[in-house]
């Protein structure tokens, strides 16, 4: 192999950055060409391919988003779309890809090796953590720190003017984000999509806490199965039906995916990136690079896609007892 490719797609997640730099930094190491992929399959797609050399990828490693750019292509959904992103790669002489994205983007990258064979490896980039094949995504530890820093911030006017805060994290399908900084910014409820929420037990809950508390915080996951921030609230403000407690919603939103990459994602990011181009070598042909207990394992995307990170049982455990 003597010519790679890499490409972030999907969401962007605080520590691409760092990835594409160790990818690109591995590859030359290595001897081999690289080139980037830019705004992912899109740019497949458009063949907007250009070589990358390794002051390409300098100043970045501390920077948010991605400098390839991201996109959710739609064209590449479609078999005409990925003949077009096959034909780019062979008039451009690759013969391996790096993919760093999401369950969405290893979708793809299945279907795409299924169909034209050629190798990708994939890095778990994502703020949601809810891929198989790896204890956490590139992404997450920033944006559970974003969120936990704005929790400590909302508590401080919950506590002032006794009131009833619910702050929505992201997480259309996973939970990960709300449990990990409801814990750590000390949630009185998480509302997350993997387990069914009783609103009468939140609704209980917040008059027993009312005995020894003013004020309460409840995170919800934006994909929780009884609704956003919003609608929560509404139904817990019409069961409570007290008058005298004053309700407020702040949706956290974007700000949750931006900004400097913390240390722990900045090195998993490297130490993935680095392992795909080793991957790719060591001849990995539709694997995921993830770091499972301190070591690097490759699993096949049909596993990373197919099957489920459940959330850690101790965390959930962690909640209803802390939340006393
Ligand atoms: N079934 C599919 N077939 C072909 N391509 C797909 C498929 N699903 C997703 N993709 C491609 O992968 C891209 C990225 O997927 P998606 O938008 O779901 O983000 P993601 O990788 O899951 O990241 P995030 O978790 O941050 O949302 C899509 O825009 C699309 O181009
Ligand atoms: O920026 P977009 O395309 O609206 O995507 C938002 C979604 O992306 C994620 O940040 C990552 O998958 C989700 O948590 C969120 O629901």
């Amino acid at each position: 192999m003597k010519k790679i490719a890499v490409f972030t797609s999907g969401g962007d997640s605080p520590g691409m950055n760092a990835c594409v730099r160790a990818v690109v930094r591995t590859a030359i190491f290595k001897g081999l060409e690289v080139y980037g992929i830019y705004r992912g399959y899109e740019g497949m797609i458009d063949g907007e391919i250009k070589r990358l050399q390794s002051h390409s990828v300098s100043n970045i490693v501390q920077r948010g988003g991605t400098v390839l750019k991201s996109a959710r292509s739609m064209e590449f959904k479609t078999p005409e779309g990925r003949k077009k992103a096959y034909d780019n790669l062979i008039a451009h002489g690759i013969e391996g890809l790096v993919a760093i994205g999401g369950d969405g983007t290893f979708t793809g990258a299945k279907l795409f090796f299924e169909e034209y064979g050629i190798p990708t490896i994939g890095c778990p980039g994502t703020i949601d953590n809810d891929l198989y094949g790896t204890d956490y995504t590139i992404g997450f530890d920033t944006a559970v720190n974003t969120a936990l820093e704005a929790i400590d911030k909302i508590r401080d006017t919950a506590a002032a003017h006794d009131r009833i805060f619910f702050i929505e994290v992201m997480g259309r399908d996973a939970g990960f984000i709300a449990v990990e900084s409801g814990i750590g910014g000390g949630a009185e409820f998480v509302m997350v999509p993997e387990t069914k929420t009783n609103l009468d037990d939140v609704v209980k809950s917040l008059k027993n806490l009312r005995k020894t508390k003013s004020s309460s915080i409840i995170v919800v996951a934006e994909g929780d199965e009884a609704g956003n921030a919003q609608t929560v609230m509404e139904k817990v403000k019409a069961k409570l039906n007290d008058p005298t407690k004053d309700f407020k919603v702040t949706t956290l939103g974007h700000i949750q995916r931006g900004g400097n990459p913390t240390a722990r994602d900045r090195v998993l990011a490297s130490r993935c990136g680095m392992s795909a181009v080793e991957g790719l070598l060591a001849g990995h042909q539709f694997h995921m690079a993830g770091v499972v207990n301190q070591q690097v394992v490759f699993t096949p995307f049909a596993d990373c896609i197919g099957k489920t990170k459940h959330l850690i049982e101790d965390h959930l455990k962690l909640m209803k007892i802390l939340s006393i």
